[in-house]
């Protein structure tokens, strides 16, 4: 799905990741490891085209994604960041906000597949809230919801259990597990635990960043 030719990215003169080259399967769970400061949000970053490398090539299904139409490739491809922007509407505006984008006009609001989600979740609560009124863990899980209903091709995602206790960790892995035998989906996890949920793993060490 992805590959990265010779990517270099530097920020500020110092080199983050070196030279990195590699392939990504179609669908799996991908897990992108690395210490803290290592660049894996950076890798994430990259690959949605919200940053670029200073050098190398990063293609999207065989197509460079510099040449890609940007709100169809987001709409096929949906980042979700450690701590989501999702402003100051209701939990189900929120929700329901990408769907009215026109890029999103063929994909349908499934209430149910919501519900079950938000139980799973342990949210049901949260839905008749603002999304000021949630926790940092909330509002994480909440982007993640939103960005499960969209069922992209691809989801990229920024450390998705770093806010959650022990017990929803292992339910978000569970379920990113069975959605990934039908998408790509992209985590940077801190726990060497989650080596067992995963298909493919990116490591970062000492900016080099190789795939596995
Ligand atoms: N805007 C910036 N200017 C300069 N350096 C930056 C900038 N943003 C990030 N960095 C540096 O880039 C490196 C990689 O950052 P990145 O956030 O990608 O790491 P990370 O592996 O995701 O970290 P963490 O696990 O702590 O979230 C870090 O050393 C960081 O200090």
């Amino acid at each position: 799905m992805f590959e990265f030719k010779n990517v270099v990215v530097e920020k500020k003169g110092k080199k983050i990741i070196e030279n990195a080259s590699f392939k990504l399967n179609q669908v799996g769970l991908v897990w992108l490891r690395g210490a803290s400061g290592s660049g894996k949000s950076t890798i994430l970053r990259i690959m949605c085209a919200l940053e670029s490398p200073q050098f190398g090539e990063i293609f999207y299904k065989g197509v460079l994604v510099d040449t890609l139409d940007m709100p169809t490739f987001r709409s096929h491809c949906i980042y979700v960041p450690q701590m989501p922007i999702l402003g100051q509407m209701s939990v189900v505006e929120c929700i329901r906000l990408p769907f009215s984008f026109r890029v999103n006009s063929e994909k349908i609001f499934d209430e149910k597949k919501l519900y079950d989600l938000l139980e799973y979740f342990e949210l049901k609560e949260a839905l008749l809230k603002n999304i000021i009124q949630l926790s940092g863990g909330e509002k994480l899980r909440i982007a993640l919801i939103r960005a499960i209903l969209l069922d992209p091709e691809c989801l990229l995602l920024d450390e998705p259990t770093s806010a959650l206790d022990a017990k929803m960790e292992q339910k978000t892995l569970k379920l990113l597990k069975e959605l990934s035998e039908k998408k790509l989906i992209i985590a940077s996890f801190h726990a060497d635990s989650v080596r067992q949920f995963c298909t493919q793993i990116i490591s970062i060490e000492d900016s080099y960043a190789s795939a596995s």
